[in-house]
Parts: structure tokens; C-alpha cells; sequence
């Protein structure tokens, strides 16, 4: 692996905007940019100035914004693409083409020789503008390897900073994804960025392992929202980072449920409570074995502590419940007596909970109490 710094190269504003349906306002961008740079995201994918001019507009408001983050717009390989971000006065872009042949055949209607010229066109365009530029190569899950190193040269020759690997079906796991992106890095002089879709639920695991492989940029979005099933969740991207491959990606982690639930709310996409890092319910213990061990020493069953990513613990009185986790739900709701059989207390719970179907309310279980 790596030693050099990974950089997050967040895609909220670009691919998460993309999320069907998504419509973010131009002060939520704004809102939004500023988070992600407060918390130390290297780049932002915010947005694509050839859609027109309302998106223009928002790009040079974000540009105006004078972030430490890299704003990256995405762009088609195209002039008049990168003239808009010109336009918006952006100095890094995305310039994206197809490089499967299914994408190449069907989409562009085009030939690899014709991808090719296409590339050099516009890599020698911005790079006259002095850009910086990252090579988008879309569908490069399902491209041919030696076509993509061919890609990768051309790129490196024409002075293009980066390269992004773009799972766009989501459609590798973690093993082949960690093979094509080495082959990547072994014939790359470049950086290389893995992009990774969730469409089989494996978006951060590939993210990972593209990271793992050699990449020293990763694609994310917050909650995992975009294309379809989603991008690579930042939260789980940088807990996994940090936790499973011992990286510490420079970000501030403090403040991932308040980033989660401002994205939650300004895209329309509530976040499952049980949501990887940032869902309210991860640090619910209900099991009896789990709320002692957890009451005894946290880290028996939490792999972190909840107030690093923002969240608190809460032990939840159910079906599964033991003594300890009671006694504690008790002390918390100031019911504890000592004339409390939590023995009997606890059939009782058991029982409730087995004909609601459900952990008990606070109220339900100061019913229990007064009952005695
Ligand atoms: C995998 C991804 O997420 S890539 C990002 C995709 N994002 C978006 O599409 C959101 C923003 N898109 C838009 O606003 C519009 O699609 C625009 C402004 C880019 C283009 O709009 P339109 O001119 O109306 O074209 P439309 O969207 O219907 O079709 C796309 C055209 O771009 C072409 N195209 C697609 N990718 C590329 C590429 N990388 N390089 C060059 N041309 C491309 C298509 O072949 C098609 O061309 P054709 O009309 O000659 O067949
Ligand atoms: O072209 C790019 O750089 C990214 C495109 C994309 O979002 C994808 O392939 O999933």
C-alpha cells in the first residue's frame, strides 16, 4: 500500500446531485462545500458548468468561496465543456469520456481510435489553459486493460494530473477491483482515483481496495448518495480508512452526523437509523451480553467511540434485554429502588415487548415499575 496522503475527492455536489431526483439549492451547496472543506476534504466534484447557467452561477459562487479544497468540475472531453468551467472560473476539471467498448459502441457511437484523438484534444486544450486535470475514464470497470493503459500513457504524456478508475455499474468486487487498479498504478506515473458505485452493496469495500491497490484519490459522496444504489459513503470511506487500514485520511470526524443529516435533509434522502458510522441507531444495544459488555468497557462491542463521529450511545429495554442494560435503562430514568425484582421486571419486559412487537418506550417501562 501507499504511504503517500489520500485524498478524498468528495462528488456530493456532482454525482450525488446525480441521485434521481436530487435537486440541491444553491445555498445548500454552498452549505454544503463549506462543511466538507471544514472538515478537511482535499477536493470537491462540485458541479457541471456545461448544464447552463444556473449551474454556472452556483459554480463561481462556490469558486468565490476561496476553499482549501480543490473544486473539480466534471466535463465531458469536450471544448466547449471546458470552456463553461473556464467560463466559471475553475482551475481543476474532470474531463470524462467512455472507455468500454460497450459504452464506446452504443453511447458515443464512436470507435477507440476516435476516444483517443477525442482525449488528446481535450487534454491539449486545458492543459493550454493550464488546468489541472483528472481523466475521467467512465466505464472503466468493464474496459478492455489494454486499452486503459494505452489511455493512462496518452493521458500522462499530455501532462493530465490523475487518472480515475470509475466503477460506473458497480459492478467489480473488492479483489478485482484491487487487481485492475494495481495494474493501473504499476504502468501509471499519474495519480490514480478509484470511483466506485454501491449497485451490489460493495461501493466502499471497492473503494477501499482500490485504495489498498494504489490509489492515492477516492471518490466519495455523503450517505453514499448518487448514480442509482449510490457512491462510496465519505463516513464509511474514512472510518474505514482510519479503522481497517490504518490511514489517517486528515479528516475531522466529529462532525460526520451533523455533514450526514444537513445531506439527508437538503436531498430529500433520509438516512436509515441503522446506516453504516453515521445511522442515529448504531450505538443501540438492546442484547443483554452486548449492554454489559458495553457498560462494563465500550469497546467490547463498539468498534468506536460514538461522540467521534458525532452520535451518543443508547441503551434500548426489549425482548433481548438483560439485567445489567435494564438496571442501567433504569438509572438513566431515575426508576431504580431497591424493592425492584429485576428478575420479574425483566419477564415482564419480555413479555411486553413480545406483544408489541417492539423495544419498550420509557413510559411503558415506567408502567412496569409503578405496577411492581
Ligand atoms: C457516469 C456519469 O455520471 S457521467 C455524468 C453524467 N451527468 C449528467 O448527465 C448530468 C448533466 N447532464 C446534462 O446536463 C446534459 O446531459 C448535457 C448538458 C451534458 C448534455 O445535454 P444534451 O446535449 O441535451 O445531450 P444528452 O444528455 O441528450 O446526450 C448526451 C450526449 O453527450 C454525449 N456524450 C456522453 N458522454 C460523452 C463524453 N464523455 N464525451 C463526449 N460526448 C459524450 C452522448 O453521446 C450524447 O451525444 P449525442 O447527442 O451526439 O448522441
Ligand atoms: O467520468 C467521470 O469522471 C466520473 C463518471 C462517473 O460518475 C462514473 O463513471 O460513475
Amino acid at each position: 500500500m501507499s504511504s503517500k496522503k489520500i485524498h478524498i475527492a468528495d462528488t456530493t455536489l456532482r454525482d450525488g446531485e446525480q441521485t434521481a431526483g436530487v435537486v440541491f439549492s444553491p445555498s445548500e451547496k454552498i452549505a454544503i462545500a463549506t462543511m466538507l472543506d471544514r472538515i478537511g476534504v482535499s477536493e470537491l466534484e462540485c458541479g457541471i458548468p456545461a448544464m447552463g447557467k444556473d449551474e454556472q452561477r452556483t459554480i463561481k459562487k462556490l469558486v468565490d468561496l476561496n476553499l482549501n479544497a480543490r473544486l473539480l468540475s466534471w466535463n465531458r472531453a469536450l471544448i466547449p465543456d471546458i470552456q463553461a468551467s473556464l467560463n466559471c472560473g475553475i482551475r481543476a476539471v474532470d474531463l470524462s469520456i467512455s472507455v468500454s467498448d460497450i459504452h464506446i459502441r452504443h453511447k458515443l457511437r464512436s470507435s477507440r481510435a476516435q476516444v483517443k484523438e477525442q482525449l488528446k484534444t481535450a487534454l491539449d486544450f486545458a492543459k493550454q489553459h493550464q488546468l489541472y486535470v483528472c481523466v475521467g475514464a467512465e466505464d472503466a470497470g468493464r474496459a478492455d486493460m489494454e486499452f486503459l493503459l494505452e489511455l493512462v500513457a496518452i493521458a500522462a504524456n499530455l501532462g493530465a494530473d490523475r487518472f480515475r478508475f470509475c466503477d460506473t455499474l458497480g459492478l467489480l468486487d473488492p479483489f478485482t477491483t484491487y487487481d485492475k487498479v494495481s495494474t493501473l498504478v504499476r504502468h501509471s506515473s499519474i495519480d490514480l482515483e478509484v470511483h466506485t458505485h454501491n449497485d451490489l452493496g460493495m461501493a466502499t469495500a471497492n473503494a477501499i481496495a482500490g485504495v489498498r491497490a494504489g490509489a492515492t484519490y477516492v471518490s466519495t459522496t455523503v450517505n453514499g448518495i448518487g448514480e442509482r444504489a449510490g457512491n462510496a459513503a465519505l463516513e464509511e470511506v474514512v472510518m474505514a480508512l482510519k479503522l481497517a487500514c490504518e490511514i489517517d485520511p486528515e479528516i475531522t470526524i466529529t462532525d460526520l452526523a451533523q455533514l450526514s443529516r444537513y445531506v439527508a435533509t437538503a436531498s430529500g434522502r433520509p438516512v436509515p437509523p441503522w446506516k453504516a458510522v453515521v445511522g442515529e441507531k448504531v450505538f443501540s444495544h438492546e442484547s443483554g451480553l452486548h449492554a454489559d459488555g458495553v457498560l462494563k468497557h465500550p469497546s467490547t462491542y463498539e468498534g468506536f467511540d460514538p461522540a467521534e463521529v458525532g452520535l451518543k450511545r443508547h441503551i434500548i429495554v426489549g425482548k433481548h434485554s438483560g439485567r445489567s442494560g435494564l438496571k442501567q435503562r433504569l438509572q438513566e430514568l431515575q426508576l431504580e429502588q431497591p424493592q425492584i425484582d429485576l428478575n420479574k421486571l425483566l419477564q415482564r419486559v419480555r413479555s411486553l415487548a413480545g406483544r408489541r412487537k417492539r423495544a419498550l418506550l420509557d413510559q411503558e417501562l415506567i408502567e412496569l415499575c409503578r405496577a411492581g
